[in-house]
């Protein structure tokens, strides 16, 4: 297993104060790090924040962090956003996809939080991370999508990519001290979801309101029906394999439904190094904006004398079939996980709209799967093409009722 070039050593080219930038601010984790800002600003300023369509949200935290940089998603909303501002505070708005690009490569951006949603948010990490940005990365459809190219960009500009997401948060750090000897199973824990002990027929009859219930983490609506249908995980599987150059067997998923262990590295003798931790994001995010510095994050310290039990046990395929897809896209090939994603998106999206049921999420993704055959993807246009085009043909299935 080998860390992607520079995870493990990110260059900052101004030592003191970092000035972040965040894409996604008015999601769960850009709000999460602005908590975690609010309480380090010794170390950290906020020179841009990006949103989408919560426009006033995004005028909130704008009059608090002031930053010189806001983005949003078209002129609309730039229009909307503008006359919300506070009187005499006058920051650049930018527009779009140039205009979330252009604030992921910032020159006065230390760090580049990359937190919006879906392959949305795959345009300006990637050009971050071609920038030789040190990106701390939420946004882990990115890496589905184009870990390939994520590795390339990161070997060539020397860009780090310090990981977020929870489960990579831990595993990258039961590496520390570890760093070019050989671990040999990344063991990711799952909390199985809102859904852990429904049986098969069930789960057939779930609604959208029952599935966004994770019983652990307070999230957006997407990840929260991942974690519902265990996509989640498999996506997760998908990122650990790019993050860390891992094959997918050595890559294995447990179900922990506490949540507090967050993953496990496991080295040749048989050790396995565990982090553990309060099941809350600002932990994850405070860690990589401070890296290597520990930040102040003031949450209720982890008790385990009052959880009293951890448990675990094996994920089962059958009532969460989204799991064994991932691996299956992911060995077939390098388009295959972008179908896997944009079949997800588009019946994530459904199945919250009411269009379809709960299994129909797996089937259709199965089916997209199966209709797919192996295309070389060469470069970033292949990887939006193909996204696109899957997209337009899940819908396509989805309004026949073929799912
Ligand atoms: N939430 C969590 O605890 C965790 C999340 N992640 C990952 O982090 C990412 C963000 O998740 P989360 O914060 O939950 O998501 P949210 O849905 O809460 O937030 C998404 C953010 O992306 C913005 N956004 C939505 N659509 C677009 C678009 N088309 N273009 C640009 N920006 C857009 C939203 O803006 P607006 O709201 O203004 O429209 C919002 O700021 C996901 O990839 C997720 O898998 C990983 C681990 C944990
Ligand atoms: C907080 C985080 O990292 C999420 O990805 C979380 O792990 C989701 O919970 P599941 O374990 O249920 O997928
Ligand atoms: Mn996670």
């Amino acid at each position: 297993m080998k860390y992607i070039s520079g995870l493990s050593s990110p260059v900052f080219d101004r030592p003191g104060q970092r000035s972040l930038a965040i894409l996604g601010s008015t999601g769960s984790i850009g709000t999460s790090a602005l908590k975690v800002v609010a309480k380090n600003r010794d170390d950290l300023n906020v020179v841009a924040l990006a949103g989408a369509r919560n426009m006033e949200l995004l005028a909130r935290q704008a009059e608090i962090f002031r930053p010189k940089y806001l983005g949003v998603l078209n002129e609309e909303k730039a229009d909307e956003l503008s006359v919300l501002l506070p009187a005499g505070y006058n920051p650049r708005i930018l527009v779009g996809q140039e205009g979330y690009t252009a604030m992921a490569t910032l020159p006065e951006a230390d760090l580049i939080l990359a937190a919006q949603v879906g392959a949305a948010g795959l345009v300006p990490a990637l050009a971050a991370a071609e920038a030789g940005k040190v990106l701390c990365l939420a946004n882990k459809e990115a890496l589905v999508l184009a870990g390939d190219l994520f590795r390339s960009a990161c070997r060539t500009s020397g860009a780090a990519i310090l990981p977020v997401d929870s489960e990579h948060n831990a595993l990258f750090q039961a590496f520390a001290g570890h760093e070019g000897r050989q671990a040999c199973r990344l063991i990711l824990t799952a909390s199985g979801g809102p859904f852990r002990t429904r049986s098969l027929q069930e789960i057939q009859a779930v609604t959208p309101a029952q599935a966004l219930r994770h019983p652990n983490w307070s999230m957006g609506a997407k990840i929260s029906i991942d974690s519902a249908t265990m996509m989640n995980k498999g996506l997760e599987i998908i990122e650990a394999v790019h993050l860390y150059g891992a094959s997918l067997d050595e890559v294995d998923v447990v179900v922990h439904p506490q949540s507090i262990v967050h993953s496990l590295v496991e080295y040749e003798d048989g050790s396995q190094l565990a982090h553990l931790g309060m099941p809350d994001m600002e932990i994850p995010i405070g860690y990589c904006l401070g890296y290597p510095k520990r930040l102040h994050i003031g949450l209720e310290r982890l008790d385990l004398a009052r959880i009293g039990t951890l448990t675990f046990e094996a994920p089962d395929p059958l009532r969460f079939p989204c799991l064994n897809l991932a691996r299956e896209a992911l060995s077939a090939g390098p388009s295959h996980p972008v179908v896997l994603n944009a079949a997800n998106e588009i019946a994530v999206q459904a199945f919250l709209d009411g269009r379809i049921s709960f299994p129909g999420i797996a089937r259709l993704i199965e089916m997209m799967l199966g209709k797919h055959s192996l295309t070389l993807m060469h470069d970033l246009g292949d990887i939006l093409d193909l996204d696109a085009q899957t997209r337009t043909r899940s819908e396509e299935a989805i309004g026949k009722g073929e799912w």
